[in-house]
Formats: C-alpha cells, structure tokens, sequence
C-alpha cells in the first residue's frame, strides 16, 4: 500500500472541514491500480501522522476520472474532522511529468507542474525557508500596514462637503429670488425669461461668469467628428477644438458610448440631460446616495455633478441655524431654503449648458411645491427623475441621526452633542408635518434598502438608457458592513522579464507571495462566516488563489488583465522600437489608447462594470486576485478617481488593498506582505 501525505496546516477544525482538498501527485501512466490512504499531519508538529478512517482509496489510471469523498480523521476518541477530498486523474505530457520528476529529484520538495503541488509518496517535504508558508504571517496584521494618501474621502469627511461649490453665491447675481416666484407661480417658461432681463439689468453671460465662478474643473468639453467615420465617444472627446454637437458625450466606450450616440442623434432634446432630484426627510441617505451614484456615473464616463443644497444654505444663512429654521410655518425660513434650491438648480442648469450630462440635486425636495419649482426650472432643457429614500426602521434612524450630528457642519460649533440630536429630532419633526410623498413625474422610491434583508425599490415612469442603469445599480447598494480585498497576482515570470500580457505563471517569489496571501487570507477574515475569491482566468492569478482554501474560487473573464492586442508578450522597450507610433500614442493618452487587436482602459472599466455592480451587491467579503490595469479600474470606482488618472494609479506588487465598504462610505487600508523582487517599468 502507498501512502499520499497531505498536511493540514494549522486550520481552525471548522474551516479545514468546510475546505475542499486538492490533491495531486505524479504516477507513470498505465500503472496498476494503487491502494492508498489520506494521512492527517499537523503543520510544524512531529506528532504521528492521523490515517484516515475507511477502508483504501482505489487510484486507477484513467484520465480525467474525477470524484469527490469525504475522508474522516479521528483526532481524538471524542473527536473527527470531516473534510471534502477531490481526486481527479490527469493525464500530464511527458514533459510536464519529466520537469516535474526533474524538480523533485533537485529540490527534494513537492514540485509544481501546471500550479498544482505533485506530492510525493513517503517523502519528508518539510524542509522549508523562512519566507515559506510554514513560517506563515505575523500575527498582528497591522504590522503590514502602509501608509496610502487619503484617497478614499467619504469615509472620514462629510459626503456633502465634497459636493459642489456653488457658482451662483460667489457672483453678486441677485436675480434669484425673481426666477424663484416666478418658477414657483408663474407659467413654466417664466424662468428662461427672466435670465436675459430681469429689471432691466444686465445678467451676466455664461463667459462672464465664468470669470467670477468657482469651477471644480469640468470646463465645457468640445466633441469633433473624427474624421474616420468611426463614432467612438474616446475619440470624439480627444479633438476639443471643434463641436459638432456631440456635447455632453460620455468619456466610455462598448455600451455607453453606443448609448450616447443614439441619444445624442436621435433621442428627443430634453432626454440628453438627466436631472436627479433626491426626495426624502433628513437622515434618510440622500446624501450618501447622491454622492455613490455620483461616483459611478463618472467612473462610467458620465459628466455628472452633486449639488448639495445645504452647503448652499450654509454659504448663504451660516452654519449654526436651529430647528426653528425649518419650521414648516416659518416663512422666511421657508423662502430662504427655496432659495437656495433654486440657486443651486440654477447653477446646475448652467453647468449642463456648457456639456454636463447628469446633475444631482441633493436636498429633502419634501413638498410637492418645491418640486414643482424644480420641474418648472428644468422644463424643455432636461428630463427629471425624482429619488426618494424612505426608511421605517427606528434603529437605522437613531444611528443616521447621530452619524449627522456627528458629521454635519451644521453641528461643528454645537460642543453638546445631545443638546446637538435633540435640535436634530426636532429640525426633523417639523419636516415630518409638511412632508409629501412622491407621486409625480418619473421616480425610484427606495424603501428600507438598508435593513438587513434589502428592502425594495418601486419605479414609476422611467425608460432610456441611462435610468435603467440607476435603477440597476441601485436596487444591488445596501450599507452591510464588509471588506473587499485587492492584490495582483503574485511576481509572475512575464513580470520578472519585463514582458507585457501573456499567461505565464508565478516566479519563486510571485509563490511566496501566494502563501503569505493564504496566510493572510486566514487570519483576515477568520471571523466571517463566508467569503469568495474571485481571480481572472489567467494562470498567474489562479495560482495566487490556489493556496487559499476553505473559500469558493471564481474565475470571471472580465478580470483578465488589459488585452495587449499585437503587443502582448512584447516588453515596454520592444514596443517601443517595433511599433513606435503605437508606443507614441499610448504615451499621448493612455487611457484611451487600444492597443491594435487589443483593449483600451476606457473598454477595460466598462467590461469591469458587472464586477462592480456585484461588489455592491456582495454582503459577504471577496477577494480579489487580478491584474494591474483591471485593478487601477475598480480602484478608480472605490476612491472616485477621474478617469484620467486611472492609468497612472499605483497598485504595487504584492500588496493587498482593503476597501472597507459600510455606514459611513468607504475606506482603504494597505498592507504590504513582502517587497515586489522586479517592478514593472512603467510606460
Ligand atoms: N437608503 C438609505 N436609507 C437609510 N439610511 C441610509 C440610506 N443610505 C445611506 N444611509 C445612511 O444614512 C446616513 C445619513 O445619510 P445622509 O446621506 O447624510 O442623509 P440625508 O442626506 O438624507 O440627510 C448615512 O451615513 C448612511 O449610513
Ligand atoms: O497599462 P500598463 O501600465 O501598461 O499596465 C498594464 C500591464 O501590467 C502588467 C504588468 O506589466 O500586468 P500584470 O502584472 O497583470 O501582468 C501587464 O501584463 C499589463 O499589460
């Protein structure tokens, strides 16, 4: 009888059982049937191999025969472990067998053909160096933690504070409060009249003002029709110097951009620009879901701004108004919010005329006369979809409310924070009395989307492109609390040599790393009940994963890295002297350069958009094994980057980044398991 050995390193009982164990081990072909057993060896321990109970395991010499037992090991007389053994029989090449027999016979260990460990019968495989799995991770995790420039703000900082700056405050335009009674009473066109002559004085141009507005720098892109007929909104965005009316065209390629053009040509005038009004009593998550969607339309490719009307407010009336402010029956109190709101629609409107796509307008917009207000102002230039949170569930309320208290500007002077959520409660009160639910226009209604079990989403009126793509990725966002892990591959040989692409497998340390990944995996998230490994379908992440067990593995395509097209398998320097007009372009623009036969960034985040959208949809933590550029992407979605700067991200080697998605936003950490031996020369 031959024996496998196959150790169990130092799992909790529970999860080695949970795990499913891989074994493989190298025979000649066409051998005789063999007998053998699974033996039990607990890591770093010199204790008795445990021999699994049952009689012997058959191996015959088929190919591909494949099957799934259960092996017990009787640890003690009390107890048994009970794990998941796969046996499947491969047929290798002989030359995958001979290097693999080849490794043995130098290494002594237990080598490695086609990423699986080939264990050896009856052979002491224990001797390993420091860097090994044996020797694991420290502990305390913390001890990996580097520092990374605050990128991921809206865990720390105060969504709205991110918002817009208003344009409209920082000019002496006091034309406002004409347009708001005549919006608020008049007929609809009221509003677009009074802008060119309002008592007889001059209203600044859009020129003029923007000499006087502050700009957070979306200018006002000019499209050109590019000169093949090849309608692709990357290329129409890189000539800004003439504008034949594809203003307003998302940065994006595949769907979107499909999307866009036929919008844009075809699609009735008010339909290219997209107001989002949120609707909801304070604490409600309107914020917080105005500046999520903000970040994933612009991760798109959608010029999309968040204009919070209560930084508005506190421009115009200062920080430290009490409930009474918001009295429904104070009337100036009343006037002075309406205001604001139309201040804010107003730069909004302005905005979307020189190129913006979708605006968002964050406020309680609680009464239907607000709203009225809005739709009037909006009236022929965008449509207008209503957002309205709602939320039954008391316990969520109490912790939003002090979240605010905590948060909010309003509250930065209050030292008494109690005193701060009584007038809190209290601003709260008076909105409840004079609140009117939504039941005009088109709208989403999200009820109770944070309690434990999802909630639901009701629609009303909502067709096109673009708000089927809100509904979708609203309706998978909730604020269960999880992590989700980033990493490379580990070092892969094409890393080593410098060569783009391909489908190589790990270098020795790119193998460490693997290790020190499943040993961190462990220990990170020993507590969850549940997690997944999500790789791509190339080597280099399939056996970075394959160390990690008691996990589900998924391989999804769209985590391949960058197609490098005709350059794949080339170095930096080689595409550099082979195809210097490729190298050239791609230097140009980066984000927008496809390589021939190849992909673009911009095509790699929209084929990445069905990863984000389950990210979200997630409750349980995943981990994500993938690619350089694939990661610069989804990063990109998580720390709301400009689309510009996705290319030029740093995602070193090695390295695991922590997003930590929840109540407040999301947050980053980075750990850094062990230096990257050869970088990559950046092009
Ligand atoms: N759909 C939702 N329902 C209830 N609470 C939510 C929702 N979305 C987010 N939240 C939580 O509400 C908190 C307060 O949200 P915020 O956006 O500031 O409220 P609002 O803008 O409605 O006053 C957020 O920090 C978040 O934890
Ligand atoms: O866009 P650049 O900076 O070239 O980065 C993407 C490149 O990163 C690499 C390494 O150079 O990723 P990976 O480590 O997954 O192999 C290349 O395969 C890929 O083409």
């Amino acid at each position: 009888m031959d024996f496998f050995s196959w150790w169990c390193s130092q799992l909790p009982m529970e999860r080695a059982a949970a795990a499913i164990w891989e074994l493989s081990c190298v025979l000649p072909s066409r051998h005789e049937t063999l007998d053998f057993k699974l033996l039990l060896k607990a890591k770093d321990d010199s204790s008795e191999c445990i021999v699994e109970e049952g009689p012997n395991r058959p191996l015959g010499c088929g190919s591909n025969q494949v099957e799934m037992t259960d092996a017990v090991f009787k640890l003690t007389e009390k107890d048994s472990l009970e794990c998941k053994v796969w046996v499947e029989t491969e047929m290798l090449s002989p030359f995958d067998l001979a290097a693999s027999w080849k490794a043995h016979q130098e290494n002594l260990q237990p080598s490695r053909v086609r990423g699986t460990y080939d264990v050896v019968m009856n052979t002491e495989t224990e001797a390993r160096d420091e860097n090994d799995f044996a020797s694991g991770l420290e502990l305390d995790l913390e001890k990996y933690v580097v520092p990374t420039t605050p990128n991921m703000g809206s865990g720390v900082v105060y969504a709205a504070n991110l918002t817009e700056n208003p344009r409209s405050l920082s000019s002496n335009n006091d034309t406002t409060m004409v347009i708001l009674h005549n919006s608020l009473d008049g007929p609809a066109n009221h509003y677009a009249n009074t802008k060119k002559d309002v008592d007889g004085r001059h209203t600044p141009s859009q020129e003029e003002q923007k000499a006087v507005f502050v700009d957070r720098g979306v200018g006002s892109p000019r499209f050109a029709r590019p000169t093949n007929e090849t309608i692709s909104t990357s290329n129409i965005k890189q000539d800004s110097e003439a504008n034949f009316g594809y203003q307003g065209m998302p940065a994006a390629e595949g769907a979107v951009a499909a999307a866009a053009v036929a919008d844009q040509m075809y699609g009735p005038k008010e339909d290219r620009k997209l107001v989002i009004v949120l609707v909801g009593l304070p604490a409600r998550g309107k914020t917080f879901t105005a500046a999520k969607l903000t970040r994933y339309l612009r991760w798109l490719g959608h010029e999309t701004k968040h204009f919070n009307v209560g930084k508005y407010r506190r421009l115009k009336h200062g920080t430290n108004q009490t409930a009474d402010f918001f009295r429904g029956d104070n009337k100036e109190g009343v006037e002075a919010r309406n205001e604001v709101a139309a201040l804010a629609m107003e730069d909004m409107l302005s905005w979307m005329e020189e190129g913006g796509q979708v605006g968002i307008c964050d406020a309680t917009n609680s009464t239907r006369s607000r709203r009225n207000m809005l739709m009037k102002m909006a009236e022929g230039k965008c449509k207008i979809i209503f957002v309205e949170t709602i939320c039954n569930d008391q316990d969520v309320l109490e912790r939003n409310i002090r979240l605010k208290v905590q948060q909010s500007p309003d509250y930065a002077e209050q030292t008494d924070f109690e005193a701060g959520v009584r007038d809190f409660k209290e601003r709260l009160a008076y909105y409840e009395k004079v609140y009117e639910p939504v039941d005009e226009g088109s709208y989403i209604k999200m009820i109770d989307m944070v309690s434990g079990n999802g909630g639901q989403l009701q629609i009303n009126n909502i067709s096109g492109y673009l708000p089927g793509r809100i509904v979708f990725f609203l309706v998978n966002c909730h604020l269960t609390p999880r992590p989700i892990l980033l990493t490379r591959h580990g070092e892969s040989l094409d890393n080593v040599r410098g060569r783009i692409g391909g489908d190589s497998s790990l270098s020795e340390a790119g193998e460490v790393y693997s290790r020190k990944l499943a040993s961190f995996v462990e220990k990170r998230l020993k507590s969850e009940r549940t997690a997944s490994i999500w790789t791509s379908t190339l080597q280099r992440t399939i056996l970075t994963a394959y160390p990690i067990i008691g996990f589900p593995k998924i391989q999804w395509r769209a985590l391949d890295e960058i197609n490098a097209g005709v350059c794949d398998g080339m170095t930096y320097d080689e595409v550099k002297k082979n195809k210097p007009e490729e190298y050239e372009s791609r230097r140009k623009d980066k984000l927008r350069y496809r390589y021939p036969r190849g992909e673009s960034y911009l095509d790699v985040i929209q084929r990445l958009e069905p990863v984000i959208i389950e990210l979200e949809r997630q409750r349980a933590p995943v981990v994500v094994i993938a690619h350089q550029a694939v990661l610069r992407s989804l990063y990109a979605y998580f720390a709301d980057k400009p689309l510009e700067e996705v290319p030029k991200i740093e995602i070193p080697l090695h390295t695991i980044i922590e997003i930590k998605m929840g109540v407040t936003g999301v947050e980053e950490k980075r750990y850094k398991l062990m230096d990257a031996v050869n970088p990559t020369a950046e092009v």
